[in-house]
């Protein structure tokens, strides 16, 4: 049976178990229940502290975990990344009171505080830099106004707590984290694990994608394929109308309406956009 960790609050634990529901697997229906066993499809769905997630999946006692990127680089075990699931995106990020440092290099000798300092001392030695790491739990923008730190390394979503904090960033962003799916470094990637990854692709394809079908004349069918090239290529179907074809093609949900626009001008008729629940690509 496989064995998977699943966030079990915070940022990541709806989402994840949002798309673990639109892959077709039995989530716990009570926050307190910490164990929930999906027979149908042989997987046990532990819940856990995100940030200990990569901990239980590098030492091979869970077979895989959802987790942010930025938690499994800051665990330093022996899990890695092997799909990106897009949602949690964020920044993580130094910043200093507005107008104190203006460059990354003056952190050096600094107090920084941060409740991630594996991904923080890993990018200061990457940078040849030496500072001191303050290790807070939460609540980190408060630091440097309460006179423990000089500057912080912190998420960064809107930004909008490091404003109301008089905080600014400082250079470039550190990474750019997003949910992912983690494995033991070099674990299997078929057999169970392989399907999983096949459903989650196929949540993620299902999200991204709509069916979009449409009515052409079979002599402008080449212009409107170009427009709708599909993930293989499209499906066209003859039409009792004679000089006519059916076409269905997967496009991106971003930027359909131009596309239905273009189509039209073309020549295009009865352009219809249905959602996809569910694909293996
Ligand atoms: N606005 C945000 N605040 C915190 N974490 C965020 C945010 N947006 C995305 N994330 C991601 O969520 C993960 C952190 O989740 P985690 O549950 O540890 O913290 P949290 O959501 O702040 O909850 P808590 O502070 O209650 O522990 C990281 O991967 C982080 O990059
Ligand atoms: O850029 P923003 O949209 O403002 O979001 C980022 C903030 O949200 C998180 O804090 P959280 O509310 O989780 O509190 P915590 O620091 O106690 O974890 C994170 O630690 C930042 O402080
Ligand atoms: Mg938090």
């Amino acid at each position: 049976m496989l064995r998977i960790a699943v966030p079990n609050k915070g940022t990541l634990s709806r989402p994840a178990v949002d798309m673990l529901r639109e892959a077709g697997y039995s989530q716990r229906v009570d926050d307190r229940d910490l164990l929930c066993r999906d027979t149908d499809n042989d997987v046990e769905f532990f819940y856990l502290r995100p940030r200990d997630i990569a901990t239980y999946v590098g030492s091979g006692d869970l077979d895989l975990g959802i987790t942010g990127r930025d938690l499994l680089v800051d665990s330093g075990s022996e899990a890695e990344e092997i799909l990106d699931l897009g949602f949690a995106p964020a920044t993580f990020r130094f910043a200093a009171p507005v107008d104190s440092l203006h460059e990354v290099t003056e952190l050096a000798g600094r107090r920084i505080a941060t409740a991630y300092p594996g991904v923080v001392n890993r990018h200061l030695t990457e940078m040849g830099l030496s500072a001191q790491v303050v290790r807070l739990d939460g609540a980190v923008e408060n630091a440097v106004r309460l006179g423990v730190a000089d500057a912080i390394a912190d998420v960064v979503e809107t930004g909008k707590t490091l404003r109301q904090a008089g905080l600014a960033p400082l250079g470039k962003p550190i990474l750019e984290s997003t949910a992912v799916l983690v494995r033991r470094i070099g674990g299997p990637g078929d057999g169970p694990t392989g399907q999983l990854l096949r459903r989650l692709q196929g949540v993620l394809a299902a999200r991204r994608y709509v069916m979009l079908a449409y009515d052409v004349r079979v002599e402008l069918l080449e212009a409107a394929s170009a427009l709708t090239p599909g993930i293989e290529s499209p499906t066209v179907s003859p039409l009792h109308r004679q000089g006519w074809v059916a076409v269905q093609a997967m496009v991106a949900r971003t930027g359909v309406h131009r596309i239905m626009d273009e189509l039209y001008d073309l020549g295009a008729r009865a352009i219809l956009v249905t959602d996809v629940h569910a694909c293996r690509i």
